[in-house]
């Protein structure tokens, strides 16, 4: 199977176009393409194919397999891969996804694509429809308890779940004791991705992401959006900042007049390769 490697800001998939290659156990490809050792080694798997909606559909598996709804970070790469390929030669193209139609808007400078922005959505933020269980109809700044550690969380959902939580310092935070807990907290029917956000100033947040099904990633695109969504809740920040994470800096506006997240940043291509499926038994 023909594949192609890339990433945004260090958040690597793996990619198939389904417009000439067949996937039949795509869960079961997610998990073997993403092992780091025994695989290609990749938070997951986008699969790229026809939409009868939009220019292009995104199928997103996580590194475990499991389905996810959108991927910020992989959305990008998509223009990127699709333009560059010549599947396309629109500048501005939609991309049909499980969280609905998303926007892209390519910055090309000698044919290659340098910049994508993308229209994430309107965030929802109505507790049931993230899923988050709360007595609340929002979940702003709420109390949650993990193994006895109490923390307070604001939840957003991209398409996809998030819970943002405001630490101290991002380099000191224990991710890997906190991340997987509140994965799998009861309070979650359908797990969550975590962005653990130190606040820098109005304009300028940090953040670290434990990701559903691909645990800590060095950037999340939903994840940056969910952040922002978050800090402007809470009067943290304003509507447009600097998102630095782990591999780098996204710009992320929640803007005001149609109430629509639009993230920018860049898309790279590491390399092309040809793998051996391994045959059921
Ligand atoms: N890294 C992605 C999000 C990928 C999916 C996520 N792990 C989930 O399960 O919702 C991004 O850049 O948005």
């Amino acid at each position: 199977m023909k594949f192609a490697k890339m990433h945004g800001l260090g958040n690597d998939y793996v990619y198939v176009d389904c417009f000439t290659e067949r996937i039949s156990d795509p869960a079961g490809l997610a998990r073997l393409f993403s092992d780091r050792h025994k695989g290609i080694g990749s938070d997951g798997l986008i699969l790229i194919g026809p939409s009868g909606k939009a220019d292009f559909r995104m199928q997103i598996y996580n590194a475990d397999g499991s389905v996810a709804e959108m991927c910020g970070n992989g959305i990008r790469c998509l223009g990127k891969y699709v333009y560059e390929r010549g599947m396309t030669d629109k500048t501005e193209l939609t991309v049909e996804t499980l969280a609905g139609i998303r926007r892209l808007r390519l910055t090309v400078e000698d044919k290659t694509v340098t910049e994508v922005e993308a229209d994430m959505g309107i965030p929802i933020l109505k507790a049931d429809k993230i899923p988050i269980v709360s007595e609340h109809s929002m979940v702003v700044d709420e109390p949650i308890v993990v193994d006895g550690v109490m923390l307070r969380m604001t939840g957003v959902s991209l398409g996809n779940p998030h819970a943002v939580i405001y630490v101290q310092s991002v380099r000191t935070a224990d991710i890997g004791w906190l991340g997987p807990r509140l994965e799998h907290h009861g309070r979650f029917p359908r797990r969550i991705n975590v962005e653990f956000t130190e606040i820098i100033d109005r304009h300028t947040i940090s953040v670290r992401v434990w990701e559903r099904g691909a645990k800590e990633t060095l950037s999340c695109g939903t994840g940056a959006c969910a952040a922002v969504v978050a800090s402007v809740l809470n009067d943290l920040t304003e509507r447009r900042v600097r998102v630095k994470l782990t591999g780098g800096d996204l710009t992320v506006e929640w803007r005001e007049a149609d109430n629509t997240v639009y993230m920018t940043g860049p898309a790279a291509a590491v390399f092309d390769g040809v793998i051996n499926i391994p045959s059921a038994g």
